[in-house]
């Protein structure tokens, strides 16, 4: 049996995703670029006949818009769930009830391990249900992905299958595994925090805009600076230590005493800029625990 770039399984183990957009898209690509899959072990299935042509285009031959038709063909491979939480309904009235996926990834967020196994009952029992919550950054392999998993003592591989997830994932940037219950909470951060930290970025801009630098320096600043503080928080080359030390003792260190950065910090402070943040947290976790009440529905 033949195995390839570590991932511990056959190579002719076949992928198979019930959704070809932004994440499957980025996952995809991921995976091949490190050698993880290969194309022709890819299967996606999509709405439109458009999305179908454009993987078409990019090589993928294994392309459909009848999900049925697919997991009909491949009723024993790795699925990957990457439709939106608002389409699973519609997409589990498409699922063959002879399908025995080897495992399942879902990357759905707001629909919890135990809807999943509940929607799909002909699947669950002893089929490993995985989620894993990637995000934008994963298009370039900057991602940070959240993944959890419940035991499940009727599988016997279940350990080989959280593996090659984790290296599934670990293909488009880093990857915690955690529990399910802070899963959420993780989601918010991990998954949700690009857009609130380009919309950052897009006020940081603005800001320099308002006072006369020109559009284009502004965004490439902003970007920089957010990019170059991040890198410092996680490379040591910086002496700090993201394990032990506290994000303050690096903030500090900008804050001349009388200077012109305190004065942001005060400025921040008294427009409850941590509270929004930590809200904007709280929100979006908020709103995965409510989707997820509405699933079970
Ligand atoms: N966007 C993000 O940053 C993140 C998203 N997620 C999760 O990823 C999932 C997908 O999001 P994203 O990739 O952004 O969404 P997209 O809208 O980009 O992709 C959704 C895909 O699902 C396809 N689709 C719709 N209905 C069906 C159907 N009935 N059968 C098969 N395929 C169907 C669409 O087809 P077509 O192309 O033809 O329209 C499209 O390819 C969501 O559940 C989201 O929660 C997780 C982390 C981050
Ligand atoms: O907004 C959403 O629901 C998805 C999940 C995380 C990022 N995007």
């Amino acid at each position: 049996m033949t195995k390839n770039s570590g991932n511990g399984f056959p190579d002719s183990t076949n992928l198979v995703f019930i959704g070809g957009g932004n994440m499957a898209a980025a996952l995809i690509k991921g995976c091949e670029k490190k050698e993880f899959i290969r194309k022709e072990n890819v299967s996606i299935s999509v709405q439109t006949e458009k999305s179908a042509q454009k993987w078409r285009n990019q090589g993928y031959q294994n392309v459909f818009t009848n999900t049925l038709e697919m997991l009909d063909k491949y009723p024993t491979a790795i699925y990957v769930i990457c439709v939106k939480p608002q389409v699973f309904e519609e997409v589990v009235s498409s699922w063959p009830v002879n399908s025995r996926p080897r495992f399942i990834i879902s990357v759905m967020a707001g629909v919890p391990l135990k809807t999943l196994s509940a929607k799909l009952p002909f699947v669950s029992g002893n089929t490993t249900i995985i989620r894993l919550m990637p995000n934008v950054a994963s298009s370039i392999g900057s991602g940070a992905s959240t993944l959890c998993y419940e035991k499940n003592e009727k599988t016997d591989d279940q350990a080989s299958s959280i593996e090659y997830a984790r290296k599934f994932a670990e293909c488009v940037g880093t990857v915690e595994i955690i529990p399910e219950r802070c899963f959420n909470a993780a989601m918010a951060i991990g998954g949700s925090s690009p857009a609130w930290t380009f919309m950052y970025i897009e006020s940081l801009a603005d800001g320099a805009v308002a006072q006369g630098l020109g559009r284009a320096e502004a965004k490439r600043l902003a970007a920089q600076a957010v990019f170059g503080a991040a890198q410092m928080l996680l490379n040591t080359d910086s002496g700090f230590d993201i394990e032990t030390q506290h994000f303050a003792l690096l903030k500090d260190k900008v804050c001349s005493p009388g200077g012109t950065t305190i004065e942001g910090v005060r400025a921040l402070e008294k427009n409850g800029f941590r509270s929004a943040v930590i809200e904007a947290v709280v929100a979006a976790s908020k709103k995965a625990d409510d989707m997820a009440k509405v699933m079970e529905k």
